[in-house]
């Protein structure tokens, strides 16, 4: 298993890439490969997923656009504290990048200033939604726990989820772009364009890259769905390398399904039998402060943990 604390992961080293499954097999067959990549490694990537590619492409276009506009008017879009542009400095706790970025709520009307950019967010939000749901009741299948457990959190018309969107322009060193972290939510859907630079934390000091598929989307636990499985996934650390590819950017748009702030997060009966649970009871609002309140390296579970 690929944790945050674990050092026994030689068997993944020699690894080239994060398993990648195919969402058109029988779907008994897909919930149980998606239950051994989420032991295993965490992060897996999904084909065959069934989001249009006309509704990415508008998605990129636009999102790019966004970004090559003058800064007086992505300013416009108010200042990332937690919705909205930022550039190089990262939360509000001194983290710093070599991106600009824009967090987009997905329940509400987004702050986007343009009908078309807008058109763009809740097409492609609606559709990376119902695939992390689908994802989300798979793996529920795979547990051996009701079906909507996880993913009506997501469909709950309160629901906290993110869309960010990532802009690395080239630079000329090689260095981080976005700092090592776990991500807070339930899960995350990442799909960049076919510029590298996404890796994974093996736990060692060693780092897995990803390989660019604008094809797939990249899935990965966030640290709920490790209390809601009692730690048996676990939200991987990860990191983007800056882009140094001349003339080139990199994009990467980033789903981040979480619950309503007023939820508490539990484990499943049905996935504790025999265990003491690890973590105790807490409410999104509560995770997420605690998120806000810490740096973006820090391990924010591990406050939850009961002793
Ligand atoms: C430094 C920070 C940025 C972050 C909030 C935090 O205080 C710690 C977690 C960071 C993170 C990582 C995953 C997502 O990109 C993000 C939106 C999130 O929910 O938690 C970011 C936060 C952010 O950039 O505001
Ligand atoms: O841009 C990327 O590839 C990863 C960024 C990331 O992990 C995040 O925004 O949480
Ligand atoms: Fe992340």
């Amino acid at each position: 298993m690929v944790a945050a604390t674990d050092t026994n992961t030689s068997h993944i080293d020699h690894l080239m890439d994060i398993p990648v499954i195919d969402l058109s097999l029988k779907k008994s067959k897909v919930a149980k490969l998606i239950v051994k990549a989420c032991e295993d490694y965490g992060f897996f990537k999904v084909i065959n997923h069934g989001v249009p590619h006309n509704i990415i492409k508008k998605m990129e276009d636009e999102s790019l656009d966004f970004f090559h506009k003058p800064l007086h008017d992505k300013i416009r879009a108010g200042s990332a504290n937690p919705f909205g542009y930022g550039s190089k400095n990262i939360g509000l706790r001194g983290d710093k990048g070599e991106l600009e970025y824009l967090i987009l709520k997905t329940n509400h009307d987004s702050i986007v200033n343009t009908p078309q950019f807008r058109c763009a967010v809740s097409s492609y939000v609606e559709c990376v939604r119902e695939l992390a749901c689908k994802i989300l009741e798979l793996i529920a299948k795979g547990l051996g726990v009701p079906r909507s457990v996880f993913s009506h959190l997501l469909r709950h018309f309160d629901s906290d989820s993110l869309l960010r969107l990532n802009h690395y322009p080239p630079v000329l060193n090689q260095t981080i772009g976005f700092g090592e972290h776990s991500d807070p939510q339930i899960l995350a859907l990442l799909r960049s364009n076919g510029v590298a630079g996404l890796q994974i934390s093996l736990g060692n000091g060693n780092w897995l890259p990803v390989a660019p598929d604008p094809h797939a989307f990249c899935v990965n636990i966030g640290d709920v769905l490790q209390a809601m499985t009692n730690g048996r996934f676990v939200s991987v650390r990860h990191r983007a390398m800056a882009n140094t590819l001349p003339g080139q950017s990199r994009l990467s748009l980033i789903f981040f399904g979480a619950p309503p702030p007023e939820v508490t997060i539990t484990c499943p009966p049905q996935l504790l039998k025999q265990h003491e649970p690890r973590y105790r009871a807490f409410t999104w609002a509560e995770y997420k402060s605690h998120t806000y309140a810490h740096r973006l390296g820090e391990t924010r579970l591990d406050h939850f943990k009961i002793a």
